[in-house]
């Protein structure tokens, strides 16, 4: 690192001895296109938001779990015609195995379900923080991977546990300072949808795919989207009257349009209602275009929002009570979502909330001369016993060196380790924020 290497003194470095293996042309040293590193910066951000992730999963009772990056491409592999389906990761690994990188964490969630079975007991409140991958063709330099924070519960079929969810999400937000006239949630529920394709007695195995299409309302022109749903097989009245109700914008105006026969409106009803006793209420708006773009959501869905219309969605999620058979297993009622750390990050530069996160080392330890080095090593050793974090230095450096290394690790204080002091078990202390220097006995050091 340029500011700590001094250039010059020192005892020749490694650079000095022979070349253990065959020296290779210079490779790319950029990470794979749409992957990032972490540098320290970067991870200390990463870090400070996962300790959110994983302080609210907490809060709220949630358990963490975790599943392989690399699943069966077969636990993704839905017939919708999704987006996440089109990037799939996916491979022939050494074995002829179809195998691919997880575009998300919901199918993975399923399968241990599944696999846990009887010896699970219900309900289970589920948190992963996961890398998930998608591969695109055309790269519109867009990410490959990214992280997303996950809350499930699973075997609470009433609504109360999706305004759980909405509550841990909006709790994440206001601690790192988003408020509600940042951020807002649609919420919507496919149930409107079901019960309007009822009507046309169209058949329920196109459920899923009718969602996804309907998901792309406000990213292809209307006319592509009656294309789409004519070819899926709905008749144009059967059409007009899905992107009718989609226009509705209050739950009184659905419930005159569907009728309260249907649990579309009273779902939503309950759910504004606990929004209420959450304290919540100006978070959620209902918004029947709201479909999201999984094809296994089967009641309430939801998306964060940023008010101002600059970035995608924040999260998503919602009810999928039917994934688990399509896995083969038996059906329990589960609702989650998925909160990604790319607009997030977006959204807090465009706050200025993000926070200043720099390096903090209590202690710099350094000897005054080669014969030390040991005498500090010992005196190294007694701080962190004692939980303090050290930065020993490990070579013959002169004090402006030190001194310069102290400031770009933010040291508290500097622990010079001294011959004359240290033959009386003294050694000397400089707090680096007021310049005040004292010498001390090892023991009191603390
Ligand atoms: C904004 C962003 O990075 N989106 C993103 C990046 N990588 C993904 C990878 C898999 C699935 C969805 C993904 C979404």
């Amino acid at each position: 690192n340029s500011s700590d290497n001094d250039g010059g003194g020192g005892r020749s470095g490694a650079l000095s001895s022979p070349p253990v293996m065959e020296v290779l042309e210079k490779i790319d040293v950029n990470p794979p296109k749409g992957t990032r590193d972490f540098p320290p910066e970067e991870m200390r951000l990463r870090n400070w938001l996962f300790h959110n992730f994983r302080e609210v999963s907490r809060l709220f009772g949630f358990e963490e779990v975790d599943y392989p990056v690399l699943e069966s491409e077969a636990l993704f592999i839905r017939k919708a015609g999704e987006e996440i389906r089109d990037q799939l990761y996916s491979f022939e690994d050494r074995g002829n195995r179809r195998v691919a990188l997880r575009p998300e964490l919901t199918p993975s969630l399923a399968r241990l379900v599944i696999q846990k079975g009887k010896s699970v007991s219900l309900p289970l409140k589920w948190f992963a923080i996961g890398q998930c991958w998608r591969y695109e063709r055309m790269t519109r330099g867009r990410r490959r991977e990214h992280y997303q924070w996950n809350m499930d519960i699973i075997g609470v079929p009433e609504v109360t546990a999706e305004a759980e969810l909405i509550s841990s999400i909006v709790t994440f937000l206001k601690r790192l300072g988003i408020t509600a006239s940042d951020v807002g949630f649609k919420v919507s529920s496919r149930k409107v949808l079901q019960e309007v394709l009822r009507r046309y007695s169209i058949p329920d195995n196109l459920f899923g795919q009718v969602c996804i299409i309907i998901d792309k309302i406000e990213k292809i022109p209307q006319d592509e989207i009656k294309r789409e749903l004519n070819s899926a097989g709905i008749a144009e009245d059967a059409v007009f009257d899905l992107l009718q109700i989609l226009s509705v914008k209050s739950l009184d105006k659905l419930e005159e349009v569907l009728g309260s026969a249907g649990d579309a409106v009273a779902d939503l009803k309950q759910l504004f209602s606990l929004a209420e006793k959450f304290g919540y209420s100006e978070w959620i708006q209902f918004d029947a275009s709201i479909v999201r773009g999984l094809a296994y959501y089967t009641g309430i869905v939801f998306e964060g929002f940023d008010r101002e219309g600059k970035l995608r969605a924040i999260c998503g999620g919602g009810r999928y009570d039917r994934l688990l058979s399509t896995f083969g297993g038996n059906d329990i009622p589960a609702c989650g979502f998925g909160f990604g750390d790319a607009v997030i990050v977006e959204l807090l530069k465009e706050k200025g909330l993000l926070p200043d996160l720099s390096l903090q080392v209590q202690n710099i330890v350094c000897p005054l001369d080669q014969e030390l080095q040991g005498a500090a090593a010992t005196v190294a050793t007694i701080l962190r016993q004692k939980g303090q974090s050290v930065d020993l230095v490990l070579q013959n450096k002169p004090l402006k060196w030190v001194f310069k290394r102290a400031a770009r690790i933010n040291a508290g204080r500097l622990i010079l380790v001294g011959n004359s002091e240290w033959q009386r078990g003294m050694v000397g202390v400089k707090i680096l924020s007021t310049g005040e220097q004292y010498e001390i006995k090892l023991n009191d050091l603390d």
